[in-house]
């Protein structure tokens, strides 16, 4: 009988491997044939553009009055370069329902070249643009990388996202992370967490995924079996600092890196990186959210001295240089975002309220854009510009957006439940207006 079983379950082990090996390679096949249907694509944009830029030249000089300027913008300001590669699941999720239709939308939503580097070029060369004017024009390229909603997509083209974290401590962050990746537009979200959190998670929210594994004996395989199906990673949410789920948040790491899928690191994923900056080091796809105390840790950790506190904006461009132009996102009154070459600061209007989990929002909502800012940049909708610095301005303007736009509902008693109600109206607000 015994034996019966053990045979029984070997075989069902092998049924369930070739299932997942079947099921990439039909991820991959379905990749392969977007990634040529987004060549079209783009072929079509360029002859559009062609016959555009046809139509402006010939128009009379007053009214394109800023030739020169125009040209010398073409080049892309001093930014860390996004590849331009096409990757698995990525394009996936900027399929539309025709090349014709697709076009013409984009054609519509999308900044040109030139007038994505004009915005940048605002940011990086002129110290006199107020906050106010800053925040107005880079919203225009968060607006670029929002897919459009159709009725010819199938369930998880606009994003399936992981969480990384939620421990018997810790139950409200994974949550608060993996449903504000669902608000804002994700079409699954999961949740790899300890056995004890997973029932707890589940009880907040039907709508998430939960997986019991993170303290399994083979938990590193059982999230890598769902790595395929991932277009962005959220690690660090409620994880805690037992050592052995550090160090399989670690691995699962180094297998997202791998497969090139969009990485955020917060709260105990910077406990992580602290530790073993290299983890995540020079991985351009990689963003750390830490709010002033993580900062500090880390960047204590990699220049071996005490900070000096008198001056954020260098500390964040130091900090990001010395982990290979990572982008990062400083948290505070004012949120300062930067890949190495700039910092650009996000102070849009939140509140005085600072109940816990905001932080939670910020890193599930980045991981959703940061996954549509890597898709569009692929795709050529987003150049010269890092995409990961646009996605992290996103979550911090929408973060900070839901943050006024409850306390001006609930005053002192908000909490994160009250802003994640606001995803939805904050989101159109700011990026579908
Ligand atoms: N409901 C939940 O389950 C929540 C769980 N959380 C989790 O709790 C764990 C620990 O997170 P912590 O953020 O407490 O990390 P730490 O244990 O490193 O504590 C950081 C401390 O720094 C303080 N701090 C923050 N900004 C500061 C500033 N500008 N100046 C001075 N002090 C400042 C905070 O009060 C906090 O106590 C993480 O796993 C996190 O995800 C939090 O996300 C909050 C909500
Ligand atoms: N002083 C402030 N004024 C306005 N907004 C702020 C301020 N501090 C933080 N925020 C907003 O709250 C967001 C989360 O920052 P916070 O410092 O609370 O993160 P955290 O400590 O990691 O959060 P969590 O409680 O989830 O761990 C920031 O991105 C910012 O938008």
């Amino acid at each position: 009988m015994e034996k019966l079983m053990e045979r029984f379950l070997e075989q069902s082990a092998q049924a369930e491997d070739s299932f997942y090996r079947m099921e990439e390679q039909r991820l991959q096949a379905e990749d392969r044939r977007r990634e040529a249907e987004h060549a079209r694509e783009l072929h079509m944009l360029q002859m559009l553009g062609q016959m555009f830029s046809g139509v402006s030249s010939a128009r009379p000089a007053s009214s394109s009055s800023t030739p020169s300027k125009t040209a010398s913008l073409a080049r892309p300001p001093t930014f860390s370069g996004a590849s331009q590669s096409l990757t698995r699941g990525q394009s996936a999720q900027l399929r539309r329902p025709s090349p014709q239709t697709d076009c013409l939308t984009q054609q519509s939503q999308v900044l040109n070249r030139d007038q994505q580097a004009l915005v940048f070029e605002r940011y990086y060369g002129l110290g006199s643009t107020s906050h106010r004017d800053m925040d107005d024009d880079i919203l225009p390229l968060i607006k670029s990388i929002v897919p459009p909603l159709t009725s010819k997509k199938h369930k998880g083209q606009d994003g399936r996202i992981g969480i990384i974290g939620g421990c018997q401590d810790y139950t409200g962050a994974p949550y608060f992370a993996a449903i504000s990746a669902l608000k804002v537009g994700a079409d699954l979200s999961h949740v790899f967490c300890t056995k004890d959190a997973a029932t707890v998670i589940k009880s907040y929210s039907p709508e998430l995924i939960v997986h019991p594994v993170l303290d399994s004996p083979n938990a590193v395989e059982e999230i890598e079996k769902w790595l395929p199906r991932l277009h962005g990673l959220v690690v660090g949410p409620g994880l805690g600092r037992e050592d052995l789920l550090l160090k399989t948040a670690k691995e699962v790491i180094e297998k997202s890196k791998a497969r090139d899928i969009p990485i955020v690191i917060d709260a105990d994923g910077l406990w992580l990186v602290t530790q073993q900056p290299s983890v995540i080091q020079g991985y351009q796809k990689g963003i750390l959210t830490p709010n002033f105390m993580e900062f500090t840790r880390l960047y204590e950790s990699l220049h071996h001295e005490p900070m000096d506190s008198r001056d954020h904006q260098r500390n964040v461009m130091q900090l990001s240089v010395a982990m290979g132009n990572l982008t990062l996102v400083l948290k505070g009154e004012q949120d300062l975002i930067s890949d190495g070459s700039n910092v650009i600061p996000c102070s849009i209007e939140g509140s005085g309220r600072r109940c816990g989990g905001q932080g939670d929002l910020l890193s599930g909502s980045l991981g959703v854009l940061a996954h549509w800012a890597h898709a569009a940049s692929a795709a050529g909708t987003l150049r010269s510009v890092n995409p990961s610095v646009v996605a992290a301005f996103g979550a911090c303007c929408l973060t900070r957006q839901c943050n006024s736009q409850a306390f001006q509902r609930h005053g002192r008693s908000t909490t994160t439940s009250d802003m994640i109600q606001e995803i939805g109206s904050a989101f159109k607000k700011l990026f579908e207006s």
